[in-house]
């Protein structure tokens, strides 16, 4: 472990070695006006995630899981309740966050290294630093021998990653992921989960991920807040008793796993159809 991720890890516990509470949601909710109608997308949502913690948000469509990613990283207010990111009240646009969307949204006229590098650029962090930042990214990644790559001519697993680095560049604490690998195909995203799930461990990172699959929910989790229909709410919070390393095929075969997907898929309905 490198010393920026001991300092990570150290900084992500509290007083007495706990792990702080990195996010919390108090009753949260979140109206929205439109020239047609009025739509209550959250209704009492309180959730709170420990430093360090992996939780994943499953619900059905609409119920507001991006709302809720949006609240944290304070692209929108609530309209009532408090949203906290290390104890302190988000107010506006948090710098220490960082973001991937499912669509990896890469600048098609810019090399890996520098659509990674873009961050940097919109920081102003000081070059050498991010350039050091990128190439350990890089490794961490498996993108070695891309760096001079454009877009086109990665796979969309690649792109994933590289969408990765770039929201990791600045060594955020806390990182949202809405839907990441909704695009990619079964093998590839089992891939990208068994390297997440790597990449987490080593970072110390607090993730909280959007996904539509459960397998995939629980495959990288600590804990998944299951959330009901619009408007949304929290309904159990189901946790995963499976040890942090976790190989791919021996998970999804263990009972806990069968345990918590199929506790998650009576919450959801099974007639939902999904994962
Ligand atoms: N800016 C907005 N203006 C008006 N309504 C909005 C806005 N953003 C979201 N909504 C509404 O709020 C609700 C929650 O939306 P949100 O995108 O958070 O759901 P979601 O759970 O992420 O959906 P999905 O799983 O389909 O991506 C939806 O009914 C949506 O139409």
């Amino acid at each position: 472990m490198s010393t920026v991720e001991k300092t990570l890890r150290a900084s992500a516990a509290g007083a007495e070695g706990r792990p702080a509470t990195a996010v919390g949601l108090d009753g949260v909710e979140v109206g929205f006006r439109t020239r047609k109608k009025d739509v209550t997308a959250l209704r009492d949502v309180s959730l709170d995630v420990a430093a360090g913690e992996f939780v994943a948000i499953a619900g059905p469509s609409g119920c507001g899981k991006s709302t809720l990613l949006k609240l944290v990283a304070g692209l929108l207010a609530p309209t009532s309740g408090e949203v906290r990111l290390h104890g302190e009240a988000v107010r506006g646009p948090r710098p220490d966050i960082g973001y991937v969307f499912q669509r990896a949204a890469l600048l098609e006229w810019r090399s890996v290294r520098r659509n990674i590098l873009l961050q940097a650029e919109m920081r102003r962090m000081p070059g050498e630093e991010a350039r050091r930042r990128a190439d350990e990214l890089i490794e961490m990644t498996g993108l070695t021998g891309f760096e001079d790559a454009y877009p086109h001519e990665l796979s969309g697993g690649m792109q994933q990653r590289v969408a990765l680095c770039r929201a990791l560049l600045h060594k955020p604490p806390v990182l949202l992921m809405d839907e990441p690998f909704g695009a990619l195909d079964a093998l590839t995203r089992e891939q990208m989960n068994l390297e997440l799930n790597r990449i987490w461990r080593e970072t110390g990172t607090t993730v909280l991920l959007v996904t539509h699959s459960i397998s995939e929910a629980v495959y990288l989790s600590n804990r998944v807040a299951v959330m009901s229909a619009r408007p949304g709410t929290v309904t159990e919070i189901v946790d995963v008793d499976l040890p942090a390393e976790r190989d791919y095929a021996e998970t999804l075969g263990r009972q806990e796993f069968r345990d918590a997907t199929s506790r998650i898929r009576e919450l959801l309905g099974a007639a939902s159809g999904e994962d």
